[in-house]
Protein backbone atom coordinates (compact mmCIF):
# COMPACT_ATOMS: atom_id res chain seq x y z
CA UNK A 1 0.00 0.00 0.00
CA UNK A 2 1.52 3.11 -0.57
CA UNK A 3 1.64 6.38 1.57
CA UNK A 4 -1.37 8.18 -0.44
CA UNK A 5 -3.14 5.42 -0.60
CA UNK A 6 -3.11 4.51 3.10
CA UNK A 7 -3.90 7.93 3.78
CA UNK A 8 -6.97 7.15 2.18
CA UNK A 9 -7.66 4.88 4.29
CA UNK A 10 -6.90 6.95 7.52
CA UNK A 11 -9.14 9.57 6.65
CA UNK A 12 -11.82 7.29 6.04
CA UNK A 13 -11.34 6.00 9.48
CA UNK A 14 -11.07 8.98 10.62
CA UNK A 15 -14.41 10.31 9.79
CA UNK A 16 -15.94 7.30 11.45
CA UNK A 17 -14.31 8.54 14.16
CA UNK A 18 -15.76 11.70 14.42
CA UNK A 19 -18.75 10.61 15.83
CA UNK A 20 -18.18 7.63 17.39
CA UNK A 21 -15.02 8.75 19.43
CA UNK A 22 -12.74 5.74 19.62
CA UNK A 23 -9.88 5.98 16.62
CA UNK A 24 -7.49 3.73 18.97
CA UNK A 25 -9.54 0.77 17.82
CA UNK A 26 -9.02 1.24 14.08
CA UNK A 27 -5.67 1.36 14.31
CA UNK A 28 -2.49 -0.89 15.81
CA UNK A 29 -2.54 0.48 19.14
CA UNK A 30 -1.11 -1.15 22.52
CA UNK A 31 -4.39 -2.35 24.41
CA UNK A 32 -3.77 0.30 27.34
CA UNK A 33 -4.87 2.82 25.17
CA UNK A 34 -8.63 1.87 24.36
CA UNK A 35 -8.63 0.14 27.95
CA UNK A 36 -8.83 3.51 30.04
CA UNK A 37 -11.85 2.34 31.55
CA UNK A 38 -13.29 -0.66 33.13
CA UNK A 39 -14.84 -2.65 30.45
CA UNK A 40 -18.15 -3.66 30.65
CA UNK A 41 -18.64 -7.35 29.51
CA UNK A 42 -19.22 -8.28 25.81
CA UNK A 43 -23.31 -8.02 25.51
CA UNK A 44 -24.07 -10.04 23.04
CA UNK A 45 -22.99 -9.74 19.38
CA UNK A 46 -25.50 -9.57 16.97
CA UNK A 47 -24.35 -10.45 13.61
CA UNK A 48 -26.59 -11.10 10.79
CA UNK A 49 -25.68 -14.44 9.47
CA UNK A 50 -27.29 -16.04 13.03
CA UNK A 51 -31.27 -15.59 12.17
CA UNK A 52 -32.62 -18.53 10.69
CA UNK A 53 -28.38 -19.41 9.43
CA UNK A 54 -30.10 -22.13 7.12
CA UNK A 55 -32.85 -19.82 5.27
CA UNK A 56 -30.81 -17.25 4.68
CA UNK A 57 -26.91 -19.13 3.76
CA UNK A 58 -28.80 -22.13 2.06
CA UNK A 59 -28.43 -21.11 -2.03
CA UNK A 60 -31.07 -23.51 -2.78
CA UNK A 61 -33.99 -21.45 -1.08
CA UNK A 62 -32.79 -17.87 -1.95
CA UNK A 63 -31.95 -18.40 -5.95
CA UNK A 64 -35.50 -18.02 -6.10
CA UNK A 65 -35.33 -14.13 -4.03
CA UNK A 66 -31.75 -13.47 -5.99
CA UNK A 67 -34.00 -11.47 -8.59
CA UNK A 68 -34.38 -8.89 -6.74
CA UNK A 69 -33.44 -4.94 -7.52
CA UNK A 70 -30.21 -4.16 -6.54
CA UNK A 71 -28.91 -3.33 -3.40
CA UNK A 72 -29.32 0.36 -2.16
CA UNK A 73 -25.65 1.28 -0.96
CA UNK A 74 -25.37 5.02 -0.07
CA UNK A 75 -22.61 6.48 -2.38
CA UNK A 76 -20.23 9.05 -0.20
CA UNK A 77 -17.97 11.37 -1.18
CA UNK A 78 -15.19 12.17 1.63
CA UNK A 79 -14.25 15.12 0.11
CA UNK A 80 -17.74 17.02 1.71
CA UNK A 81 -18.15 18.56 5.08
CA UNK A 82 -16.11 16.08 7.63
CA UNK A 83 -19.21 16.19 10.11
CA UNK A 84 -21.81 15.78 7.26
CA UNK A 85 -19.75 12.62 6.04
CA UNK A 86 -19.05 11.16 9.17
CA UNK A 87 -22.89 11.32 10.20
CA UNK A 88 -24.06 9.84 6.59
CA UNK A 89 -20.88 7.43 7.02
CA UNK A 90 -22.15 6.21 10.58
CA UNK A 91 -26.20 5.64 9.19
CA UNK A 92 -25.08 3.90 6.33
CA UNK A 93 -22.75 1.74 8.66
CA UNK A 94 -26.09 0.89 11.22
CA UNK A 95 -28.33 0.54 8.24
CA UNK A 96 -26.68 -1.27 5.47
CA UNK A 97 -22.72 -2.40 6.81
CA UNK A 98 -21.81 -1.47 2.76
CA UNK A 99 -21.35 2.24 2.13
CA UNK A 100 -19.65 3.17 -1.20
CA UNK A 101 -16.69 5.88 -1.03
CA UNK A 102 -16.59 7.09 -4.10
CA UNK A 103 -13.00 7.50 -5.56
CA UNK A 104 -12.37 9.96 -8.23
CA UNK A 105 -8.81 9.62 -8.53
CA UNK A 106 -7.24 12.06 -5.96
CA UNK A 107 -5.86 9.53 -3.19
CA UNK A 108 -6.03 6.01 -4.56
CA UNK A 109 -5.16 6.93 -8.17
CA UNK A 110 -6.88 4.55 -11.13
CA UNK A 111 -3.61 3.47 -12.57
CA UNK A 112 -2.49 2.40 -8.86
CA UNK A 113 -5.55 0.46 -8.87
CA UNK A 114 -5.32 -1.21 -12.50
CA UNK A 115 -1.73 -1.76 -10.97
CA UNK A 116 -2.64 -4.38 -8.49
CA UNK A 117 -5.16 -5.46 -10.92
CA UNK A 118 -2.61 -6.67 -13.30
CA UNK A 119 -0.22 -7.86 -10.73
CA UNK A 120 -2.78 -10.14 -9.19
CA UNK A 121 -3.64 -11.68 -12.83
CA UNK A 122 0.22 -12.04 -13.38
CA UNK A 123 0.18 -14.33 -9.86
CA UNK A 124 -2.56 -15.97 -10.66
CA UNK A 125 -0.97 -17.10 -14.31
CA UNK A 126 1.89 -18.44 -13.26
CA UNK A 127 3.07 -21.72 -13.26
CA UNK A 128 1.57 -23.83 -10.18
CA UNK A 129 4.69 -25.03 -9.64
CA UNK A 130 5.59 -21.46 -8.69
CA UNK A 131 2.55 -20.36 -6.82
CA UNK A 132 3.09 -23.90 -4.72
CA UNK A 133 6.10 -22.27 -3.70
CA UNK A 134 4.19 -19.70 -1.80
CA UNK A 135 1.24 -21.84 -0.56
CA UNK A 136 -0.94 -20.00 2.19
CA UNK A 137 0.75 -20.61 5.89
CA UNK A 138 -1.02 -19.93 9.08
CA UNK A 139 0.42 -16.63 9.43
CA UNK A 140 -2.68 -16.18 6.30
CA UNK A 141 -0.34 -15.28 4.11
CA UNK A 142 0.26 -16.86 0.50
CA UNK A 143 -1.51 -18.27 -2.37
CA UNK A 144 -4.14 -21.35 -2.24
CA UNK A 145 -6.42 -23.03 -4.80
CA UNK A 146 -9.57 -23.07 -5.57
CA UNK A 147 -11.85 -25.00 -2.83
CA UNK A 148 -9.11 -24.63 -0.02
CA UNK A 149 -11.14 -21.80 1.70
CA UNK A 150 -15.10 -22.10 2.77
CA UNK A 151 -16.55 -19.65 4.04
CA UNK A 152 -19.94 -21.09 4.46
CA UNK A 153 -18.64 -24.38 5.95
CA UNK A 154 -22.24 -25.34 7.17
CA UNK A 155 -24.08 -24.88 4.18
CA UNK A 156 -21.09 -25.23 0.82
CA UNK A 157 -20.95 -28.60 -0.65
CA UNK A 158 -17.37 -27.82 -1.95
CA UNK A 159 -15.13 -24.87 -0.97
CA UNK A 160 -15.19 -21.82 -2.40
CA UNK A 161 -14.78 -21.38 -6.08
CA UNK A 162 -11.99 -18.88 -6.09
CA UNK A 163 -8.14 -19.06 -5.64
CA UNK A 164 -6.35 -16.34 -3.67
CA UNK A 165 -2.85 -14.47 -2.93
CA UNK A 166 -2.74 -12.74 0.31
CA UNK A 167 0.75 -10.73 -0.58
CA UNK A 168 3.54 -10.82 1.84
CA UNK A 169 4.80 -7.13 1.65
CA UNK A 170 1.68 -5.58 3.46
CA UNK A 171 1.80 -2.97 6.20
CA UNK A 172 0.22 -5.99 9.11
CA UNK A 173 3.42 -7.45 10.95
CA UNK A 174 1.33 -6.10 14.40
CA UNK A 175 -2.08 -7.09 13.41
CA UNK A 176 -4.18 -9.58 11.50
CA UNK A 177 -4.54 -7.01 8.54
CA UNK A 178 -4.55 -8.48 4.84
CA UNK A 179 -4.56 -7.37 1.49
CA UNK A 180 -6.35 -10.39 -0.60
CA UNK A 181 -5.97 -10.60 -4.58
CA UNK A 182 -9.02 -13.06 -5.45
CA UNK A 183 -9.53 -14.89 -8.74
CA UNK A 184 -12.92 -16.75 -9.48
CA UNK A 185 -12.76 -19.07 -13.27
CA UNK A 186 -14.96 -18.43 -15.85
CA UNK A 187 -18.05 -20.36 -14.71
CA UNK A 188 -18.27 -22.20 -17.90
CA UNK A 189 -14.74 -23.74 -17.01
CA UNK A 190 -15.47 -25.45 -13.76
CA UNK A 191 -18.22 -28.01 -13.25
CA UNK A 192 -20.81 -26.86 -10.31
CA UNK A 193 -24.23 -27.54 -9.61
CA UNK A 194 -26.79 -25.09 -9.41
CA UNK A 195 -26.97 -24.65 -6.03
CA UNK A 196 -22.96 -23.75 -5.47
CA UNK A 197 -22.12 -20.25 -5.18
CA UNK A 198 -18.47 -18.86 -6.18
CA UNK A 199 -17.81 -17.56 -2.25
CA UNK A 200 -20.20 -19.12 0.44
CA UNK A 201 -22.18 -16.54 2.35
CA UNK A 202 -20.09 -14.89 5.21
CA UNK A 203 -19.59 -11.60 7.14
CA UNK A 204 -15.75 -10.67 7.26
CA UNK A 205 -13.69 -10.82 10.31
CA UNK A 206 -11.94 -7.64 10.78
CA UNK A 207 -12.72 -4.27 11.15
CA UNK A 208 -13.39 -2.79 7.47
CA UNK A 209 -13.04 -3.95 4.35
CA UNK A 210 -12.16 -2.25 1.43
CA UNK A 211 -13.15 -3.96 -1.46
CA UNK A 212 -12.20 -3.51 -5.47
CA UNK A 213 -13.87 -4.47 -8.41
CA UNK A 214 -13.69 -4.64 -11.99
CA UNK A 215 -16.12 -2.45 -14.27
CA UNK A 216 -18.64 -4.98 -16.16
CA UNK A 217 -17.92 -7.75 -13.60
CA UNK A 218 -21.00 -9.19 -11.25
CA UNK A 219 -21.34 -11.55 -8.44
CA UNK A 220 -21.26 -9.75 -5.20
CA UNK A 221 -24.63 -9.98 -3.31
CA UNK A 222 -25.58 -8.73 -0.07
CA UNK A 223 -27.88 -10.29 2.63
CA UNK A 224 -31.13 -7.25 2.84
CA UNK A 225 -32.27 -6.48 6.56
CA UNK A 226 -35.89 -8.15 4.66
CA UNK A 227 -33.88 -11.80 4.75
CA UNK A 228 -33.44 -11.46 0.17
CA UNK A 229 -30.08 -11.18 -1.54
CA UNK A 230 -29.75 -8.04 -3.73
CA UNK A 231 -26.91 -7.56 -6.25
CA UNK A 232 -23.82 -4.86 -5.27
CA UNK A 233 -23.04 -2.93 -9.20
CA UNK A 234 -19.68 -2.51 -9.42
CA UNK A 235 -20.79 1.35 -10.71
CA UNK A 236 -23.90 2.73 -8.73
CA UNK A 237 -25.68 5.52 -10.39
CA UNK A 238 -23.54 8.78 -10.09
CA UNK A 239 -20.38 6.98 -10.79
CA UNK A 240 -20.18 6.64 -14.60
CA UNK A 241 -17.75 9.56 -14.94
CA UNK A 242 -15.38 7.99 -12.14
CA UNK A 243 -12.43 7.44 -13.55
CA UNK A 244 -12.83 4.46 -10.74
CA UNK A 245 -15.34 2.88 -9.50
CA UNK A 246 -16.02 3.42 -5.98
CA UNK A 247 -14.48 1.50 -3.36
CA UNK A 248 -17.16 -0.96 -1.55
CA UNK A 249 -16.63 -0.64 2.35
CA UNK A 250 -18.03 -3.07 4.36
CA UNK A 251 -18.44 -3.37 8.51
CA UNK A 252 -16.48 -6.53 9.89
CA UNK A 253 -17.44 -8.29 12.80
CA UNK A 254 -14.72 -6.37 15.22
CA UNK A 255 -16.71 -3.27 14.87
CA UNK A 256 -20.55 -5.07 14.92
CA UNK A 257 -18.72 -6.01 18.48
CA UNK A 258 -17.35 -2.63 19.81
CA UNK A 259 -20.41 -1.04 18.86
CA UNK A 260 -22.85 -3.89 20.52
CA UNK A 261 -24.16 -4.68 16.76
CA UNK A 262 -24.56 -0.82 15.81
CA UNK A 263 -23.42 -1.36 12.92
CA UNK A 264 -24.00 -4.08 10.63
CA UNK A 265 -21.56 -7.00 9.46
CA UNK A 266 -23.40 -7.64 6.62
CA UNK A 267 -23.64 -11.25 5.37
CA UNK A 268 -22.53 -10.95 1.75
CA UNK A 269 -21.64 -13.94 -0.80
CA UNK A 270 -20.36 -13.70 -5.25
CA UNK A 271 -23.10 -16.21 -6.94
CA UNK A 272 -22.76 -17.92 -10.32
CA UNK A 273 -24.84 -16.69 -13.15
CA UNK A 274 -28.35 -18.41 -13.35
CA UNK A 275 -30.49 -18.63 -16.34
CA UNK A 276 -33.19 -15.53 -16.05
CA UNK A 277 -31.31 -13.68 -13.22
CA UNK A 278 -31.25 -10.21 -13.14
CA UNK A 279 -27.22 -8.45 -12.99
CA UNK A 280 -27.09 -4.90 -12.93
CA UNK A 281 -27.34 -2.70 -16.02
CA UNK A 282 -24.02 -3.03 -18.07
CA UNK A 283 -22.71 -6.14 -16.03
CA UNK A 284 -21.54 -10.01 -16.64
CA UNK A 285 -21.78 -12.87 -14.75
CA UNK A 286 -19.30 -14.83 -17.49
CA UNK A 287 -15.49 -14.99 -17.24
CA UNK A 288 -13.19 -15.14 -15.23
CA UNK A 289 -13.72 -12.58 -12.30
CA UNK A 290 -10.91 -10.27 -10.26
CA UNK A 291 -11.84 -8.88 -7.13
CA UNK A 292 -9.36 -7.39 -4.65
CA UNK A 293 -9.83 -6.71 -0.73
CA UNK A 294 -8.20 -5.10 2.22
CA UNK A 295 -9.05 -6.43 5.42
CA UNK A 296 -7.88 -4.04 8.13
CA UNK A 297 -7.58 -5.71 11.57
CA UNK A 298 -7.00 -4.06 14.95
CA UNK A 299 -3.07 -5.09 17.03
CA UNK A 300 -4.36 -8.96 18.03
CA UNK A 301 -4.59 -8.24 21.57
CA UNK A 302 -7.48 -5.48 21.16
CA UNK A 303 -10.62 -6.53 23.47
CA UNK A 304 -13.71 -7.53 21.49
CA UNK A 305 -16.11 -5.49 23.91
CA UNK A 306 -18.52 -2.27 23.15
CA UNK A 307 -16.11 1.05 23.07
CA UNK A 308 -17.61 3.58 26.21
CA UNK A 309 -19.94 5.87 23.51
CA UNK A 310 -22.78 6.68 24.81
CA UNK A 311 -24.67 6.20 21.43
CA UNK A 312 -23.61 2.49 21.85
CA UNK A 313 -24.69 2.54 25.52
CA UNK A 314 -28.17 3.28 24.39
CA UNK A 315 -28.60 1.49 21.41
CA UNK A 316 -31.47 -0.73 21.30
CA UNK A 317 -31.92 -3.07 18.04
CA UNK A 318 -35.41 -2.64 16.62
CA UNK A 319 -35.07 -5.52 14.41
CA UNK A 320 -35.45 -9.33 15.65
CA UNK A 321 -31.66 -9.82 14.62
CA UNK A 322 -31.00 -12.55 17.48
CA UNK A 323 -28.72 -12.45 20.18
CA UNK A 324 -26.28 -15.10 19.44
CA UNK A 325 -23.04 -14.91 17.04
CA UNK A 326 -22.50 -18.00 16.00
CA UNK A 327 -19.22 -17.65 15.89
CA UNK A 328 -18.18 -16.41 19.73
CA UNK A 329 -18.79 -17.51 23.06
CA UNK A 330 -20.33 -15.12 25.29
CA UNK A 331 -16.79 -13.98 26.75
CA UNK A 332 -14.65 -10.62 25.87
CA UNK A 333 -12.03 -12.03 23.08
CA UNK A 334 -9.22 -10.20 21.69
CA UNK A 335 -9.20 -9.71 18.00
CA UNK A 336 -7.00 -12.44 17.77
CA UNK A 337 -8.50 -14.57 18.99
CA UNK A 338 -11.63 -14.28 17.09
CA UNK A 339 -9.33 -14.27 13.69
CA UNK A 340 -8.05 -17.46 14.44
CA UNK A 341 -11.41 -19.00 15.46
CA UNK A 342 -12.94 -18.02 11.81
CA UNK A 343 -9.92 -18.98 10.13
CA UNK A 344 -10.40 -21.99 11.48
CA UNK A 345 -13.88 -22.43 10.08
CA UNK A 346 -12.34 -21.85 6.63
CA UNK A 347 -9.32 -23.82 6.55
CA UNK A 348 -9.86 -26.61 8.42
CA UNK A 349 -6.96 -28.87 8.73
CA UNK A 350 -4.61 -25.62 8.18
CA UNK A 351 -5.15 -24.17 11.42
CA UNK A 352 -4.88 -28.08 13.14
CA UNK A 353 -1.65 -27.78 14.57
CA UNK A 354 -2.00 -24.29 16.11
CA UNK A 355 -4.72 -25.87 17.85
CA UNK A 356 -3.07 -28.14 19.36
CA UNK A 357 0.29 -26.03 20.09
CA UNK A 358 -1.76 -23.23 21.43
CA UNK A 359 -3.30 -25.92 23.87
CA UNK A 360 0.15 -27.38 25.10
O1 LIG B 1 -14.93 -10.97 -4.47
C1 LIG B 1 -15.77 -10.29 -3.90
O2 LIG B 1 -16.45 -9.45 -4.50
C2 LIG B 1 -16.02 -10.45 -2.41
C3 LIG B 1 -14.93 -11.18 -1.69
C4 LIG B 1 -15.22 -11.33 -0.22
O3 LIG B 1 -16.30 -11.10 0.23
C5 LIG B 1 -14.15 -11.74 0.70
O4 LIG B 1 -13.06 -12.13 0.25
O5 LIG B 1 -14.37 -11.68 1.93
FE1 LIG C 1 -16.20 -10.90 2.39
Amino acid sequence: MTAKSSHALYKLMYSFVRVLPWSSLFVPRPPSVINGQTPPALPPHRLQLSANTTQRANPRRQRAMAAAAVAEIPLIDLAGNEIDVSRKLVAAAEDHGFIYIRNVGADITPASVDEAFSLSKMLFESPVEEKQKCSIQQNNRGWSSMHSETLDPKHQRVGDFFSRVHPVAIDSSSSGSVLRFLRYPAPESVSHDADDVRAGAHSDYGSITLLFRLKGQAGLEILKKDNSWAPVPVCPPGTDKDPSPPILVNIGDLLSYWTNGLFRSTVHRVVFPTAGEKVAVGESNSGPRYSIAYFCHPVGSARLEPVPSERVKNYIPVDDTPDVNPYAERKVMTADAHLLMRLKESYGTLYDDKQEESSQ
